[in-house]
C-alpha cells in the first residue's frame, strides 16, 4: 500500500453558525491525483485551504506528510494555487517569479532555468517582461500555476487551476499534472468540470460540506450504474 500524504480526520469547519465542512474523513495517498468535485459553495476551497495550512479546522485534525497542519516548515514541500490570483500586479511576470523562487528557497543558480521551464509549460515565455496588470485573466491563472510549480513541491494543491484556460492549453496542463504524478508528486485539484474529474485517479464528491463519496471515477460510476460522473454525483447526492 502506498504511503499516506494527507490524513483528514473528523474535520469540521464553522464560520459563525454556518457549518461549512461536516465531519470529513479522508486519506490521500502519495503519488495520486486526487480531485475534489462539487458545486459552487460546497466547501472545496475551505477544505484545500485547511490542507495547505491557511485555515484551521474548528474541530478534527489534518496531517500532511505525517505532520499536523498548519506547519510552517512544510512550506517548501507544498505548492498552493489559490482560486484568486495572488500576484503582484505592479511587477512584471519575471519579477513575480523571482520573488516566489527566493521565498521558496530555490538556489540562485537554478532559478533562471526553472523559471523558463515553468513558463514554457504554461506558454508564457513571450510575456515574461510584461507587467502582470496587463495580463488577461487566463494569463494570470497560468502565471499562478507556473508559480505553484516553481519549487517542484511534493504536494501540489490547486484550486480550480484551469479556469479561464483554453481547451488546448488545458490539455497540456493536464499532461503536465500526469508527468508530475509519474515523478511521484501528489496533486489535489478542485474542479467542477466533469471531464477534468475523469482525469483524476480518485475523486472525492463534496456537497453542502459533506464528503458524499470517494473512489476512482470508474468505481463511482459502477457503484451507481451511471454513465457519467455527473450522473453518479446526482445519485450520491440523493437524486433518484
Ligand atoms: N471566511 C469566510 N467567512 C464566512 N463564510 C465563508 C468564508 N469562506 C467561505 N465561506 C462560505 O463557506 C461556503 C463554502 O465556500 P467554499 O469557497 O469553500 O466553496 P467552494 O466549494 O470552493 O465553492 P466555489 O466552487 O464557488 O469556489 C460558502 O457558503 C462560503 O460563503
Amino acid at each position: 500500500m502506498k504511503d499516506s500524504c494527507v490524513s483528514i480526520r473528523s474535520v469540521s469547519k464553522k464560520f459563525g453558525t454556518m457549518e461549512i465542512l461536516k465531519n470529513i474523513d479522508l486519506e490521500i495517498q502519495q503519488g495520486e491525483i486526487f480531485g475534489l468535485l462539487g458545486p459552487s459553495g460546497a466547501g472545496k476551497t475551505t477544505l484545500v485551504k485547511e490542507i495547505a495550512g491557511l485555515e484551521v479546522p474548528t474541530s478534527g485534525e489534518i496531517e500532511v506528510f505525517h505532520e499536523r497542519m498548519p506547519s510552517l516548515h512544510l512550506i517548501e514541500k507544498l505548492g498552493y494555487m489559490a482560486q484568486s490570483d495572488a500576484l503582484y500586479m505592479d511587477l512584471r511576470a519575471q519579477e513575480n517569479l523571482e520573488f516566489f523562487a527566493a521565498l521558496y528557497g530555490l538556489k540562485k543558480k537554478d532559478r533562471k532555468q526553472r523559471i523558463m521551464e515553468v513558463m514554457e509549460l504554461v506558454q508564457l515565455t513571450g510575456h515574461l517582461g510584461k507587467q502582470v496588470s496587463n495580463y488577461s485573466g487566463g494569463m494570470k491563472r497560468r502565471l499562478s500555476l507556473a508559480i505553484a510549480l516553481l519549487h517542484q513541491p511534493e504536494l501540489l494543491i490547486l484550486d480550480e487551476p484551469t479556469v479561464g484556460i483554453d481547451p488546448v492549453l488545458r490539455k497540456n496542463v493536464w499532461e503536465a499534472f500526469h508527468l508530475l504524478k509519474e515523478e511521484g508528486k501528489t496533486l489535489i485539484v478542485t474542479t467542477h468540470v466533469m471531464d477534468e474529474a475523469e482525469k483524476c485517479d480518485r475523486l472525492g464528491l463534496i456537497r453542502e460540506g459533506q464528503l458524499i463519496a470517494v473512489g476512482t471515477p470508474e468505481q463511482l460510476k459502477q457503484d451507481t450504474s451511471s454513465s457519467s460522473i455527473e450522473e453518479a454525483f446526482l445519485i450520491y447526492g440523493g437524486a433518484s
